[in-house]
């Protein structure tokens, strides 16, 4: 049995905590930065504003206190968004233990630093740290449909300790040491997914949206690669998978967010629409260029992207600009 604090009542956060409520066994906390939202949860069991028609199960405590989430666990799983990561963890880190392990199910990169979440947490503490990622939309992780993620850490001692605390029936856990690829793998597939949902808002077919699926896998495995990850990682669940399952899967938030892009909505109308949940991609795009030009590797989508949301461009002239763009090899 772990100890496993959950730092983030958002969609994520909670169907993680349902999930491993249901695999049984553990002892489970759920933090919410709302102090009125952790009053309701505990009122109602149900995380109305984020993840509503699931019922937390009883056994899993939900406070507002962060010292008193983290207090004794074993594992501290950060499911914020990636931008709150840096003081969720400053917070705690005067009295986080050494042996405390640290997992980031968030996907994002942070805004000016270009670091990736470890890379964060890196910074301020020193603790045993592990990604999660997959394709996994939080709806149906809470409602039990069968979904397959990766936890990543360079220790395989923990990696096999995770895998067994998360697995359960309907969530089957793979393993993999390349932090990086994992983490960016995850980020990169946010930007990808907006430019797919423009794809749809602008109703270019199912051909451009195949093509930018493949197009876009190949510029996140370029920029994976040249940050240190493997390339067959970009392949697997936090490459490929995630990148289908956003890209295509209605209930992606980035999807959306594109979708109203391509649909001529303003970025400014769709964030305020977004109630408070969070898209990832719209400021992991920025990331993701300022780190294509660090490491100077060409991402067209990307640029694209960052140009329909930063600088207005009209998105059908951005799909223009995508295919003429000179002939290529694959
Ligand atoms: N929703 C999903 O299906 C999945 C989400 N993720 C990742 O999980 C992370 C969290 O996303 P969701 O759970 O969907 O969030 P959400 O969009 O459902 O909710 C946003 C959350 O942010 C919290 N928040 C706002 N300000 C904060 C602060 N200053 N400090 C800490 N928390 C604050 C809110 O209280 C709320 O819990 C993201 O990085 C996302 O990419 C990963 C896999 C699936
Ligand atoms: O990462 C996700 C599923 O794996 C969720 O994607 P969205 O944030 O686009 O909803």
């Amino acid at each position: 049995m772990s100890r496993i604090a959950i730092l983030g009542a958002g969609a994520y956060g909670t169907a993680l905590a349902i999930s491993l409520a249901r695999r049984g066994g553990h002892d489970l906390c759920l933090w919410a930065h709302s102090q009125k939202l952790a009053e309701y949860l505990t009122d109602t069991g149900e995380n109305l504003p984020y993840l509503p028609g699931f019922t937390l199960p009883a056994d899993v405590k939900v406070t507002n206190d962060l010292p008193a989430a983290i207090f004794e666990a074993d594992i501290i799983l950060c499911v914020t968004p990636s931008q709150h990561l840096r003081e969720t963890i400053t917070h705690i880190a005067p009295i986080l233990t050494r042996n405390q392990v640290i997992m980031s199910a968030s996907k994002g990169i942070e805004d000016n630093s270009f670091l990736r979440m470890s890379q964060v947490v890196g910074s301020i503490v020193k603790n045993p740290f592990a990604a999660l990622s997959g394709p996994s939309f939080a709806h149906e992780v809470a409602q039990g449909a069968p979904s397959a993620v990766v936890i990543a850490t360079t220790e395989s001692s923990l990696a096999q300790s995770l895998q067994r605390d998360f697995t359960s029936p309907s969530l089957r856990i793979y393993t993999n040491d390349d932090v990086t690829g994992v983490e960016l793998g995850g980020a990169l597939k946010n930007v990808i997914a907006l430019a797919a949902g423009v794809v749809h808002g602008l109703h270019l077919g199912n051909n451009s949206a195949a093509a930018l699926i493949t197009r876009g896998i190949a510029e996140i495995t370029r920029l994976a690669v040249a940050c240190g990850g493997r390339r067959q990682t970009l392949a697997g669940l936090s490459g490929i998978g995630d990148l289908v399952l956003t890209c295509t899967g209605s209930r992606s938030r980035n999807r959306t967010v594109g979708i109203e892009l391509g649909q001529g909505r303003s970025l400014t109308s769709i964030m305020v629409g977004l109630n408070g949940q969070v898209a990832e991609g719209v400021r992991s795009t920025t990331a993701a260029l300022g780190l294509a030009k660090r490491y100077g590797v060409e991402m067209p989508i990307t640029e694209q992207m960052y140009a329909i949301l930063y600088e207005e461009k009209p998105p059908r002239e951005a799909m223009n600009d995508l295919m003429s763009r000179p002939g290529r090899e694959e």
